[in-house]
Order: C-alpha cells, then structure tokens, then sequence
C-alpha cells in the first residue's frame, strides 16, 4: 500500500445540500479527515442566511463541531462557493440538475450523490471500490466543456454501490456475468428526513421504492462496464442482465440485498472460490493509500447468520460491504446476502472516497496550483 498523499495544505470543501440526511453524513466522516476541511454549506432558500446550527435538524448520533454549527449557510449559487478546492453534493434530485451544472460550468470540481447526471455521456458513475479507473473520463469532459479545474463525477444510487463491489470482484475473477437476481431491503434513512411515514413503516414493508429497481439495473451496466478508447467514454456491459426488486424496511442505516448470480463461463465456480475472491478483492482506493479506504473492501462474514444491519453495517466505519452466506443457487450458480451502509459508503463516503482517489490520481487540483 502506498503512504497516504497528504497536500500541503488541507483541502477547502463546500458541501451543497448540508442540511440534509447525507449533508449530516459528509460532515461527520469530514469532522477528523487529514485532507479535507468543511469550508462552506449549502442548502435551500428555506436554510439560507441561519447558522448551521440553527438550519439543522441533527439525526446523527456524533455531534458537529462549535466550527461548522457557527458557519452561515448559504444559497447553492457558484460564487458564494468560489473559494473552495472541491464541493460534494448531497442536493435533492429535484434542484439537483440545474445547481451541480451551474457549479461545474463555473469551473468547481464537484462529486454528487444524486442521480441527475449520473447516466451523462460524458459524467464519470463511479463507485470507488468497484470501478475507479471511470474517473479518467475527467480529462474528456474537461476539454468537452472547456473546463480548467472543474468537473463533475457522480456516485451511484445507494443500493447499486452494495452490488457492484461485490459483482466487480467476481467479474474480475470468472469473467462476465450472464445473469444478476437481486432483491432489496432498504433501510428508512435512504428516503432522506422526514422520508417514510412512521404509520407505513412500523409493523410492515413497503414493496416499492419508486424508481430505485430501474436505476439499480441500469447504473450497474454502466459502473461494471469498461471505457472507450483514450478514456473519452464509457461502454456498459451488454452481455449481463440486472434483475431487481427493491423493499423498504423498518431498519435505520444500512440497505441488505439478496443476490444470486450465473456466470457466463461454465462450470461456475464454487461458493467457496466466490468466498475466496470476495474476501482477496483489493482497488486503487487501497493501493493508492486512501485515507478512508477500508483495510477489507468486502468483509466476509462465515457466521451462518450474518451480514445483519445493526452488527454489520459500521464495518471499516462504513465504508466496506459485508457479505455472508455464499452458496450454491439452484436456480442460477450462486447466492449471497450483502450490506451496504446506505449513508457511508452509499453515499457521501463514495463521494469522498472518490475525492480521496481523484486527488492522489492529479485528477482533482487544489485552487492555488
Ligand atoms: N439518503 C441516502 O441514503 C442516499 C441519498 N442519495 C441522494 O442524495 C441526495 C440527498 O439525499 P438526502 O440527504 O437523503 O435528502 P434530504 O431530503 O435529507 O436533504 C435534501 C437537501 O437538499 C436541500 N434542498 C432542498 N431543496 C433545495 C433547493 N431548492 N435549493 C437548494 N437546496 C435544496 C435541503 O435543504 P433544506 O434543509 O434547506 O430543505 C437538504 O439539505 C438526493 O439526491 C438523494 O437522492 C443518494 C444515495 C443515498
Ligand atoms: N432511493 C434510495 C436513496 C436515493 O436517494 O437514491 P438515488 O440517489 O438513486 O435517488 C433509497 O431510498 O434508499
């Protein structure tokens, strides 16, 4: 592993939509970050204008510094924000398009979490344990839209992050997949606050999240697929299906998923190789020496009842998925339950992450170099 690249300086963020449940998310995995510092926060005309502290409803169970409690929050316009190295977006999707435009064609390097862009021609979906090299295509855009220093990379959907890590490192070890089952338990906090209604949640599961089965089918093709010629694009996979079907449960944080899985190449491996390579799967983000990189990127769990939310979900604080009872699928070849933390990893850790990984790549430029 490589020392971890520390700048001469720490890395001034902007955080758009920082009164939200994943703005609460990047300010408490920023609280102690060696390279980025919280700089600037952004909400809607209803936020602006109050102290952070004032704005927020809190839901995370670590406190937020006296420093960014006391920080004014601002409305999500470019030149309040023209100060800072890197801005994350946790923006709701409805103003999302037009503001993270606005911030990229002023020339901010920007890493969001909703899905507006995320299928772009040129906007890089990456999952920083699945597919970092996609943000090569930073160069690309760049000259596409006569950036300097500004470009937008986006992370994906919470539960297509959880799959494909896993379904990457089987990709990477046995070749194409033909065919990808996968059903969805996904906890409240992935609707955001106030979300779900208690009435329909407690004591019951809703069978619909809207949206979310198309994008998990469609974004994973993208993230697992490879990239055009000289990184001027992307090529999602043709040659795998992606079944979903997506569940609300009354969990808090982490989203489970039930996967089973037939491999183009036959035989199929055995669920102890598939075990084998989860558990040996290494990316960049580890090599490159990434800060919040997590030392396993998927935990194998060999209790018969795990992965569970509660107990797994905070494994390598959040950024690893955790896999358990990998076994031979009648139907297709194997089967396996995984967690995600929907809010970590999910969410505003892939967005950092990616920062983490764009940063030691040169991708990602500090304002004064
Ligand atoms: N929760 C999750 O697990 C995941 C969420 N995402 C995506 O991340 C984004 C944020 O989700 P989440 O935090 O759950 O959502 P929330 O509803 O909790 O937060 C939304 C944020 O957007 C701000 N906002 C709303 N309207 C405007 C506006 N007109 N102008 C500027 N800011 C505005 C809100 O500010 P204010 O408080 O002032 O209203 C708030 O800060 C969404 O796009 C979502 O789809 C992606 C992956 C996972
Ligand atoms: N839909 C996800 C969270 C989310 O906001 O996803 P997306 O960013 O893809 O819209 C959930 O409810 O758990």
């Amino acid at each position: 592993m490589a020392t971890p690249h520390l700048p001469a300086r720490k890395l001034r963020v902007g955080i758009l939509g920082a009164t939200g449940t994943v703005g609460q998310r990047f300010i408490v995995l920023l609280e102690t970050h060696p390279v980025f510092t919280v700089h600037a926060l952004g909400a809607s005309p209803r936020s602006a204008g109050k102290l952070y502290q004032e704005a927020v409803r809190w839901k995370m169970a670590q406190p937020f510094s006296p420093v960014v409690g006391s920080l004014v929050v601002n409305e999500c316009r470019p030149e309040l924000f023209h100060d800072c190295d890197v801005v994350f977006s946790g923006l709701d999707s409805s103003v999302a398009r037009e503001v993270e435009t606005a911030f990229v064609r002023a020339d901010l390097p920007v890493f969001s979490n909703a899905r507006n862009h995320r299928m772009g021609e040129y906007v890089p979906l990456v999952v920083p344990t699945a597919n970092p090299e996609h943000l090569d295509v930073i160069q690309h855009q760049r000259k596409q839209l006569q950036l300097r220093r500004g470009f937008l990379v986006t992370n994906a959907n919470c539960s297509t992050t959880g799959l494909v890590v896993a379904l990457r490192a089987l990709q990477d070890a046995f070749g194409p997949l033909s065919q990808v089952m996968v059903q969805t338990m996904q906890a409240i906090s992935g609707a955001g606050y106030p979300g779900v209604s208690s009435l329909d949640i407690i004591d019951n599961v809703m069978p619909l999240i809207s949206g979310e089965e198309e994008k998990m089918e469609t974004e994973a093709l993208k993230i697992l697929g490879g990239l055009q010629p000289g990184a001027t694009g992307f090529r999602p996979l043709t040659e795998t299906q992606v079944s979903a079907m997506c569940n609300r449960v009354a969990v808090v944080d982490g989203h489970m998923e039930c996967v089973a899985v037939k491999f183009s190449q036959q035989p199929a491996p055995s669920p102890e190789q598939v075990q084998q390579v989860l558990a040996d799967y290494t990316t960049d983000a580890q090599t490159l020496g990434c800060y919040s990189a997590a030392k396993e990127t998927i935990v194998v769990a060999t209790e018969p009842d795990r992965p569970q939310p509660r107990l797994d979900r905070e494994n390598h604080n959040g950024y690893a998925v955790t896999v358990g009872r990998v076994r031979r699928c009648p139907a297709l070849d194997v089967k396996f339950t995984l967690l995600v933390h929907n809010t970590i990893l999910g969410a505003a850790g892939s967005g950092i992450l990616n920062a983490e990984i764009a940063l030691a790549k040169g991708l990602l430029v500090p304002l004064d170099s």
